[in-house]
């Protein structure tokens, strides 16, 4: 069985592309880097690393790479693949597109079977997305037949994989901890279970509970670490201040999401313990500036710090931790981050009230709209002090 993996970066060599070979699949990996694909094809194996006491390793047989602009390569590998599957940012998919609307058409040419295509990427409904830039590069005329080859379940993934700092430019260091849970209703018939994998009938609450409690709580505690001075989420979990507003944050979404979903509050209370040994993993290294990074993808109406402050408005809830959340976010100046530098500029430009707007999507008429912007002066007066 093949498997096409988009994005030979963290996730997709420590995460996906583990997950698949053990599941019988030769894993061909796609990137855009250059040096990353030589290297892959060069040894056709990588090593994955837990971070836990032991640091057991996994060696990844088996794989190969193409470069991603040779669209043909592209293409002629998704004809024979058994799964196709991505991890290289929301941002990035509609690069993909093309040389996915080609595989697809060699498919519908050669009558083959139909096959998953997944995005397993931080967001809510990201195969749908993947989907919806796909079908717009195929002819009306294709786009109707592309169903009987190609499906695209949503799905949501968590391990944490941080930034790389190996000699050995392949070998990744992750967590031991991993959940990738795929909405079955969307695979093809007869499609082979794959280890390790959790098949549900509705995403929805799934993405939710992992976006609203891991990412919330994460760049909760990338951002406010950043404006203490921290460098890795390891430093800003020692900081009491920032454990206290994160408590506030997860009490919040975890209300959100109780209420909405039907979670047990109990066992959910159980899943925030475990994430916040997860951030606090003495064998990880992870920086701040990674786990911030895209404020303004963070930001947006859907994601993991307004969606779940809108939700939680609409159900009555305070939030005073997500809004000092959102205002750390919006303080987020990493000068290397093309996102962070534009949010900057935003600020100087147009103010706080403007820039709260531009991004979130939230109204000056919106009750939490000068709440946020109280937050967000009150840090800055306190920060000048
Ligand atoms: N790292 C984590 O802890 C983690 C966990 C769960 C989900 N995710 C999600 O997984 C995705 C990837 O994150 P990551 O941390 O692995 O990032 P990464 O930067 O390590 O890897 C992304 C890879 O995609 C490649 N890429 C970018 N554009 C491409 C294109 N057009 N075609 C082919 N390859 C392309 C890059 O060269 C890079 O190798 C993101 O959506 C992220 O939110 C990350
Ligand atoms: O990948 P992002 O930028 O959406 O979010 C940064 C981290 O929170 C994220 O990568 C986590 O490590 C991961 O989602 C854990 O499953």
């Amino acid at each position: 069985m093949i498997a096409v993996h988009f994005g030979a970066g963290n996730i997709g060599l420590g995460f996906i592309g583990l997950l698949l070979s053990e599941s019988g699949y030769d894993v061909k990996f796609v990137d855009v880097n250059e040096e990353r694909v030589a290297l892959i094809n060069e040894r056709g194996e990588y090593k994955v690393t837990l971070a836990n006491e032991a640091g057991e390793d996994f060696v990844v047989k088996g794989v190969s790479a193409i470069n991603g602009r040779d669209e043909e390569q592209v293409a002629k590998a998704i004809a024979e693949a058994d799964i196709v599957t991505t991890a290289v940012g929301v941002g990035a998919l509609p690069y993909l597109a093309g040389s996915i609307a080609k595989g697809i058409e060699l498919r519908l040419q050669a009558g083959a079977k139909p096959i998953p295509f997944i995005a397993c990427e931080n967001a809510i409904g990201g195969s749908t997305m993947l989907k919806g830039h796909v079908l717009g590069k195929l002819s009306p005329e294709l786009r109707e037949r592309a169903e009987s080859v190609a499906s695209f379940p949503d799905a949501a993934v968590d391990r944490i994989v941080p930034l790389q700092q190996h000699e050995d430019p392949l070998q990744v260091t992750v967590e031991p901890f991993c959940e990738w849970v795929i909405d079955r209703s969307a695979l093809p018939a007869d499609f082979p279970t794959m280890q390790h994998v959790k098949y549900v009938d509705k995403l929805g609450p799934y993405i939710e509970r992992k976006l609203f409690t891991v990412n919330t709580g994460h760049c909760s505690a990338a951002y406010l670490g950043y404006l203490q001075g921290y460098e890795t989420i390891q430093e800003a979990m020692q900081d009491e201040g920032i454990t206290a507003v994160l408590g506030e944050v997860l009490g919040e979404t975890g209300q959100v999401l109780v209420r909405t979903h039907g979670f047990d509050e109990a066992e959910h209370g159980r899943y925030v313990e475990i994430i916040m040994d997860r951030f606090r993993n003495p064998y990880l290294t992870d920086e701040v500036v990674r786990v911030g990074r895209s404020p303004i993808r963070k930001l947006s109406a859907n994601d993991r710090l307004v969606r779940p402050l809108l939700l939680a408005y609409e159900l009555g809830i305070d939030t005073p931790g997500l809004i000092k959340a959102i205002a750390a976010a919006l303080s987020f100046n990493f000068a290397e981050d093309a996102e962070a530098v534009e949010v900057q500029h935003g600020l100087t430009e147009n103010g706080i009230g403007k820039t709260i707007t531009h991004y979130t999507g939230i109204g000056e008429e919106h009750p939490l709209h000068p709440a946020i912007v109280r937050q967000y002066e009150t840090l800055h007066q306190r920060q000048e002090a």
